[in-house]
């Protein structure tokens, strides 16, 4: 033999369940994405071809089904977690078990006759929520986060002092539109031992959003570096009350506003009007941390 069998896992990718729950006439919708992957003793269905350690991936997809009818889904952590546990106690071989979760918003429509009201949504168009939970047997690891969150500043921002080389055309600037996508994901300090409670998912996700979405507008930035360290402390910092968070990593897109020329007209710029550039971005990326703890989000994803 000159190969070995390296990391593996298999599941079934991208079950896509709505979940309604009725209160009378109001409905509730809960939209998911999940993504289950399993790992343990698979050697043999990879080497010599043996099924028998395999729960199909399409079992795994029956079984979000089935659990969002039999638990319901209170958030899709919660939901993660039910999955997770259920995979790696059932089943001997399996070891380990990551389930991947974006959740899609939807917002009720106001309606003024009453008999129609409680059942009709529009899509929020922001964000997407994401969450990623594994569980070993042992030890579960909470990854929460959010995707495609755009937010602009339309002034408090400089960037100047930078180094300038050969290459350098950027002009200094004191002040600028500040604009990006948040892409964020944080982990939980909860592991689930002993006498560890549970964060509050539902509560803990608005938290953090409103702490993203704050520290960006009340942040008065010299890079969106300085930017992204200040978003990040402030969910560390913020996060005690609905569960704690020891680790934040942000992937922010510089989304650039270039003064648009106007010169060729006769026209002063006076900061009003931009150019917004597709591409290329800039793209900042970094980890926060609480104080001593270990980084454990992959950098890469
Ligand atoms: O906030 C910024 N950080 C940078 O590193 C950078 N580089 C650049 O060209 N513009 C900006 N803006």
């Amino acid at each position: 033999m000159t190969t070995m069998l390296g990391q593996n896992q298999y599941g079934k990718a991208e079950n896509r369940v709505v979940r309604v729950t009725r209160d009378g006439g109001t409905h509730h919708v809960k939209d998911l994405n999940v993504s289950v992957a399993l790992s343990g003793d698979m050697d043999d269905v990879h080497l010599s071809g043996s099924n028998a350690n395999v729960l199909p991936t399409d079992t795994t997809k029956n079984t979000v089904f089935a659990f969002a009818k039999e638990y319901g889904i209170d958030s899709a952590e919660a939901f993660g977690i039910h999955l997770a546990r259920h995979f790696v106690t059932s089943q001997q071989p399996i070891h380990r078990a990551r389930i991947r979760i974006e959740e899609y918003a939807w917002e009720r429509i106001p309606v003024t006759d009453q008999d129609r009201a409680g059942h009709s949504f529009v899509r929020r168009g922001q964000e997407t929520r994401t969450a990623e939970v594994s569980y070993d047997g042992e030890h579960w690891q909470v990854v929460s986060g959010l995707a495609g969150l755009v937010v602009l500043n339309s002034t408090d921002s400089e960037f100047h002092g930078f180094v300038k080389d050969a290459y350098t055309t950027l002009q200094e600037t004191r002040d600028r539109i500040l604009a990006t996508e948040v892409n964020a994901r944080w982990r939980f300090a909860w592991t689930g031992g002993a006498g560890q409670e549970p964060p509050r998912w539902e509560e803990s996700y608005t938290a953090v959003r409103g702490d993203l979405l704050g520290a960006f507008a009340e942040t008065y930035s010299l890079s969106l570096q300085q930017s992204l360290f200040a978003m990040g402390s402030r969910v560390i910092d913020g996060s005690a009350a609905a569960g704690a968070i020891d680790e934040v990593r942000l992937s922010l897109p510089n989304k650039h506003h270039f003064l648009a020329d106007l010169a060729p007209f006769g026209l002063k710029n006076d900061n009003e009007v931009y150019l917004a550039a597709d591409r290329p971005y800039g793209l900042i990326e970094g980890t926060v941390l609480r104080d001593g703890a270990e980084a454990l989000i992959p950098v890469t994803d």
